[in-house]
């Protein structure tokens, strides 16, 4: 081997191993930090006792551990680190500034045994999730979501009418038009009058992400042998509770997509994405078209509940807040006139009504610590070790709930993000919040932004929302009361849903 060679690739191996020593030593002294501050831990179980149920709304305890301990919290159970921050600073300087190592999520066996692992969501930080993420990003970036515009515009005048036919069911409403605009725009399935099935099924597997998807759910996330123990073994009850969840989070890849249609004016999602496929071979086709399955039912799982939850708490808010509701109003007449409903056109010229929007976002965020990020090197962070490994939560209701930034957080109030009646840029968007951040952030934000919006002008537009009346006519007006779990919606409660005028009646049966 001539001798230049061989300096050259001694200097390499010279250099490789001083930067591997440089790692190393760099990693050791990582670990001489403390960990972040949080309730003292117990020695061997550490704050196995502590971690809070996730049926009590647990951002409102860590909310409170972080008026204590600041906004960086950490808790240990057993060898798992957990650690929520609690301000948006927080939140960029780890999720964004560091997104090459905190990127990553934790595979809990509970996601393993619900099946939603083949949720991108759900996945790892690497080559597979990639691919799923840019296969979702190609149907549902900022500029793409507008070629729906007119399945979300059949889908909202839908949902007028059944409003108007029967106010009582407004949730299972609700619920019923997203789906119809979802499944309409991604497979093709043209959804029968009355027929909630896909509505029941993807409800049926949404609980399972309810109860079941926040770290410390149950005990196996913290303790995997527990998988093994059989479902007949007194307290292992819920292992067939999993074993139902899976199916039906298995319902949602395969029922729908089980029934593409490709009739329409326009190519469903499944469709084109398919259609992308014809120039692979048999096995390269075979593979791409299981993530073309999962990427589809990944947008149906990612919008129906998410955008429906967030539908259930503008309702709540116009019961309890009517000078909101009016002053909505009063800009839609003022805008639109009452011989039409409100378009996409209109919706930069409502800026109190896009402020009212903001505000149910704030108000009751519907994930409510986000998704885990999980972090894949040890670093260090305002003089705190975060250790490799750590699962990192981001507290959104905690960071809209700060009254330093929102002053007075539980009123519902959208005047707070004007000024003069145009947009206050000092008062930060809960949007750059509630969608999470850095790599992992919301890929659906675009589309979810789109569907609010015309179907929160829409429903203001024609219909007075109000509490129901006791007997003696005084109001009932229903608490504000969230479940609890991975996402939240409003307890269920009644009001009443009245068309505005005849006008309106013209407007929602037309
Ligand atoms: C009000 C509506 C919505 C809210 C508040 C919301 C919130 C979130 C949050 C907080 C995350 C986690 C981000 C992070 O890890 O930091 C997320 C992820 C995700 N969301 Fe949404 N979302 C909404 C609507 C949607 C819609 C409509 C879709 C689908 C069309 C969707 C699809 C997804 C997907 C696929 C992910 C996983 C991204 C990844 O892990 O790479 N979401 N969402």
């Amino acid at each position: 081997m001539p001798l230049n060679i061989v300096l050259a690739t001694s200097v390499l191996g010279l250099l490789l191993a001083f930067w591997r020593m440089r790692l190393r030593s760099k990693t050791s002294s990582y670990r001489t930090l403390p960990l972040p501050p949080g309730p003292k831990p117990l020695p061997l179980i550490g704050n196995t006792f502590h971690v809070p149920k996730s049926t009590e709304h647990p951002w409102r305890t860590y909310a409170k551990w972080a008026q204590t301990h600041g906004d960086v919290v950490h808790i240990q159970v057993l060898r798992k680190h957990l650690i929520v921050i609690h301000s948006l600073d927080g939140v960029h300087d780890l999720f964004d500034r560091r997104s090459s190592i905190y990127s990553d999520r934790e595979i809990t066996e509970t996601i393993k045994l619900t099946g939603w692992d083949w949720n991108l969501g759900m996945m790892n930080y690497g080559q597979e999730w990639r691919a799923h993420r840019r296969l979702f990003y190609q149907y549902m970036n900022e500029q793409i979501v507008h070629t729906y515009d007119a399945h979300v515009r059949n889908g909202t005048r839908h949902l007028l009418k059944l409003l108007h036919r029967d106010p009582k069911a407004y949730v299972r409403h609700l619920r019923y038009a997203i789906a119809e605009v979802v499944l309409s725009m991604t497979y093709g399935i043209k959804v029968e009058s009355g027929d909630d099935s896909y509505v029941k099924m993807l409800e049926a597997a949404m609980e399972s992400a309810e109860d079941a998807l926040l770290p410390g759910s149950f005990w196996v996330d913290f303790m995997p042998v527990l998988k093994y123990v059989p479902s007949w073994v007194p307290g292992a009850g819920w292992q067939k509770k999993f074993a139902a969840w899976r199916e039906e989070t298995n319902a949602v890849r395969n029922v729908p997509w089980d029934n593409v249609v490709d009739d329409g004016p326009v190519p469903s999602i499944a469709s084109q994405m398919l259609d992308q496929l014809s120039h692979l071979d048999t096995d390269a086709r075979t593979r791409m078209v299981q993530t073309v399955q999962k990427v589809c039912a990944v947008v149906y799982a990612g919008a129906a509940d998410t955008i429906s939850s967030t539908l259930q708490t503008f309702i709540l808010a116009m019961v309890l807040y009517p000078e909101a509701q009016g002053l909505a109003q009063a800009e839609l007449s003022n805008v639109v006139g009452h011989r039409r409903l409100p378009d996409f056109s209109d919706l930069s010229a409502l800026p109190y009504t896009g402020a009212l929007l903001k505000e149910c976002m704030r108000w009751q965020p519907v994930g409510p610590l986000g998704v885990p990020h999980r972090c894949t090197a040890d670093n260090e962070y305002r003089g705190w070790l975060i250790p490799k490994g750590a699962v990192v939560f981001q507290n959104i209701w905690s960071i809209l709930h700060d009254p330093e930034t929102f002053p007075d957080p539980e009123k519902f109030d959208p005047g707070r993000y004007l000024q003069d009646g145009v947009p206050n840029p000092d008062v930060p968007d809960p949007a750059a919040v509630v969608f999470g951040a850095g790599r992992r952030v919301c890929p659906g934000r675009h589309f979810a932004n789109t569907v609010l919006l015309l179907s929160v002008t829409r429903i203001l537009h024609a219909f007075d929302i109000t509490p129901v009346l006791n007997t003696d006519g005084s109001p009932i007006n229903p608490k504000v009361e969230m479940t609890s779990g991975f996402v939240t919606h409003p307890v269920p409660f009644a009001c009443d849903i009245k068309a505005r005028g005849s006008w309106a009646e013209a407007l929602i049966v037309g």
